[in-house]
């Protein structure tokens, strides 16, 4: 009961069609990858599981309740993460101030977060486990580009979220960071934890994920484990067609 599911969504933004009736699972205890060439529609699906954009019709359950009409905050209070593709930070804020702010989103947590509770024990975790323990206390405008991409996870866990999604949380990253985020988001797992990946890097998202989806201009074209899909002839084709190899 407790999975994320998206029930045949189709979103459309004026003449384009961008979501085809798109139907996948997301398990917790398990990463579920979602992937694609450029423009396949990865980030607007996002957008519709956390709330951000409404869809044309279908629906999103999650953990037995129906999120389809639900607001962003209210799908936040039932346990649902977002990271976001571009950095969102606060500057002039501390590393740990911005990170923080993430026990805000949780109405769950309110209460136990105030003003100034910095040393709040998942806070201190986050930046210890996102190696950033060590910048708690600089402005996150100080930060090299690898550090401040470590921010946003950071904030999103300390919400104490059960299913995660994250989109493009690597981009740019070297590959010995890559790895590093890829063991932390293992790590992130247990029995009431999920995470739905969104990525480009292809050995990152082999290595990191349980199940995969592949998105094509809007229709899953695959799904399977790393192993089926690396091997299937259609996801070949629509990432050979963008010069990157499945
Ligand atoms: N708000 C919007 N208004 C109009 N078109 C949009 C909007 N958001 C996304 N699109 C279009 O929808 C299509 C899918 O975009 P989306 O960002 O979901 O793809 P993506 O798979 O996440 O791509 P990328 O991997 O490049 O981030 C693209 O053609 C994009 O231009």
């Amino acid at each position: 009961m407790s999975h994320l599911e998206v029930v045949d969504i189709r979103k459309r933004f004026g003449g384009l069609e961008v979501l085809h009736g798109v139907s996948m699972r997301a398990e917790m205890g398990r990463v579920t990858a979602l992937i694609g060439p450029n423009g396949a529609g990865k980030s607007t699906l996002a957008n519709i599981i956390s709330g951000y954009v409404r869809a044309d019709s279908g629906r999103v359950v999650f953990a037995g309740h129906d999120l389809t009409r639900k607001r962003v905050h209210q799908r936040a209070a039932l346990g649902l993460g977002r990271t976001f593709q571009n950095l969102e930070l606060f500057h002039g804020m501390s590393v740990a101030e911005n990170v923080t702010l993430g026990r805000y989103r949780s109405a769950r947590l309110r209460w136990f977060t105030g003003p100034g509770r910095h040393d709040a024990p998942a806070v201190t975790e986050a930046l210890r486990t996102l190696t950033l323990a060590d910048q708690r206390d600089q402005d996150v405008g100080s930060l090299s580009f690898g550090r401040a991409k470590m921010v946003e996870p950071a904030r999103v866990v300390v919400a104490e979220p059960s299913m995660i999604v994250m989109d493009e949380p690597a981009a740019g990253l070297t590959s010995a960071r890559k790895a590093a985020f890829g063991h932390w988001i293992r790590g992130l797992l247990s029995p009431t934890t999920g995470v739905v990946l969104i990525e480009h890097d292809m050995q990152l998202i082999m290595s990191v994920s349980d199940y995969i989806y592949v998105l094509d201009h809007g229709v899953l074209i695959a799904d399977g484990t790393p192993d089926e899909v690396r091997r299937n002839d259609k996801v070949r084709e629509a990432y050979l067609g963008t010069g990157e190899e499945a």
